[in-house]
């Protein structure tokens, strides 16, 4: 148990204790951010015949510089309910069936209209079929339109809802316990004593998780003791997961891990190779996954970040639940990396990343001022600036 897992190993063996959650079905309207447990097919066919693309005039493509008779007009919702005739233009609005016999959209800019006559006053458009949507070029019924593990999001819920989808196929969002642990901590609001803190990681995860489906409680501040953490961990039970904050680490005061004892849960790893957050633990009991973090305020996001949302997304049915890295350009030298895999607090600006001014795990200022994380292997050779790094951005790609 002492030595010190790496990162993507500690992460899939978290991710292997816990099975994606039941399915169910919940209206498409409400179902961003779930992700997807089968193949979508569409119901439809869109556009179900050929749609024009803008305003204008329906015509024959094979008539395409006119002069036109114009007969009457499709109009979005409500299309001509008369085939169109040789040397015959029809009014069109965008997204209106084009009548039948026409194939070809000349926009409204490029005709001049008087009385029932309608001619090119402009250029006719190149290719002719350029303003005509063609049926099904969209998608076509039967067409497998979502994939399974697919995170639902704005487009997709607009796309399955179009594709006659009034609900949709998701997972249970899991329940979580947020536990707060520490003779130190005092809860928002209260007047802190001397050597007291507010406690703050509890709801800071919960903020992590906000964009997550999941039913959050939080618990806490408990007082260091053995029975105040199991009797929490006990009271949990329904919970699919427990995550403590805290008391992860060697010191007198770190309890979590006789608390796990007390109540009989698993301990499957202690101690990760990363930085910071190396006294992660995981343990299980039965079903239910316990994480501990640890307390240091920038351990507790970077773990949550690497170990907390994977294991969600995991459970909601993601097929990729670890968080991705993009290149960028870094602005100021950093030295050779250490034996433990380092996530540098950083700024990002779109550009060059730098890592913020302080790297003590302790520090909320810093990591509230960074919007990336710089990530540094095991034995990673020294940098310099203009060198390209590897980075996680955090919340809402970075942007503020
Ligand atoms: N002798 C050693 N000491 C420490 C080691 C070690 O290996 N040997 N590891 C260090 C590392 S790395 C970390 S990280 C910390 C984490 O320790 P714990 O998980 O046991 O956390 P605590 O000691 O309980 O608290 C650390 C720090 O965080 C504050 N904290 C805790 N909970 C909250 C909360 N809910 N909201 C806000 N702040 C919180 C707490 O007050 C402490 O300041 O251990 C090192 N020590
Ligand atoms: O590695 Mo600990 O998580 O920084 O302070």
């Amino acid at each position: 148990m002492n030595t010190l897992l790496p990162v993507a190993e500690a992460r899939a063996r978290l991710l292997s204790l816990a099975a994606p959650l039941p399915p169910e079905n919940l209206a498409t309207a409400e179902a961003s951010g779930y992700f997807l447990t089968h193949h979508l097919k569409s119901r439809v066919t869109r556009p179900e015949g050929d749609t024009s693309s803008m305003d204008g005039f329906a015509v024959r493509a094979a008539e395409i510089e006119g002069p036109w008779r114009l007969v009457g007009e499709s109009a979005a919702g409500r299309p001509l309910d008369r085939p169109l005739g040789s040397g015959e233009a029809a009014r069109i609005s965008t997204g209106a069936l084009l009548p039948q016999g026409a194939d070809a959209v000349v926009i409204k800019e490029d005709c001049d209209c008087s009385g029932d006559r309608v001619e090119l006053s402009g250029s006719p458009p190149s290719p002719r079929t350029r303003y005509v949507r063609q049926a099904g070029s969209d998608f076509a019924i039967g067409d497998t339109v979502l994939e399974p593990g697919t995170r639902i999001g704005p487009a997709q819920i607009a796309l399955a809802l179009s594709a006659g989808h009034t609900h949709l196929p998701v997972r249970r969002p899991p329940r979580i316990v947020l536990i707060d642990s520490g003779d130190e901590l005092c809860a928002a609001g209260c007047e802190p004593e001397r050597g007291q803190i507010y406690a703050s990681n509890g709801p800071m995860l919960a903020a992590m998780l906000a964009p997550l489906p999941c039913e959050v409680e939080r618990v806490g501040p408990l007082p260091d003791s053995i029975d105040a953490l199991a009797n929490a961990i006990g009271a949990a039970s329904s919970a699919d997961i427990i995550v403590t904050s805290g008391g992860a680490s060697v010191g007198e005061h770190d309890l979590v891990r006789p608390a796990l004892e007390n109540v009989g849960a698993k301990l499957d790893f202690w101690r990760v190779a990363v930085k910071p957050g190396k006294p992660l633990l995981v343990a299980t009991q039965g079903k239910q996954v316990i994480l501990g973090l640890p307390g240091n305020p920038a351990s507790a996001y970077v773990t949550a970040y690497l170990f907390l949302l994977p294991l969600v997304r995991h459970v909601l049915g993601a097929l990729d639940p670890s968080p991705r890295v993009i290149p960028a350009r870094l602005e100021s030298p950093l030295p050779k990396a250490g034996v433990r895999a380092e996530y540098l607090r950083a700024k990002w600006d779109g550009n060059t990343v730098a890592p913020v001014r302080t790297q003590d795990s302790g520090a909320l200022a810093a990591l509230a001022a960074a919007n990336a994380l710089i990530v540094r292997e095991p034995g990673d050779a020294s940098v310099e600036p203009g060198d390209t790094v590897f980075i996680h951005l955090l919340e809402n790609g970075a942007i503020a």
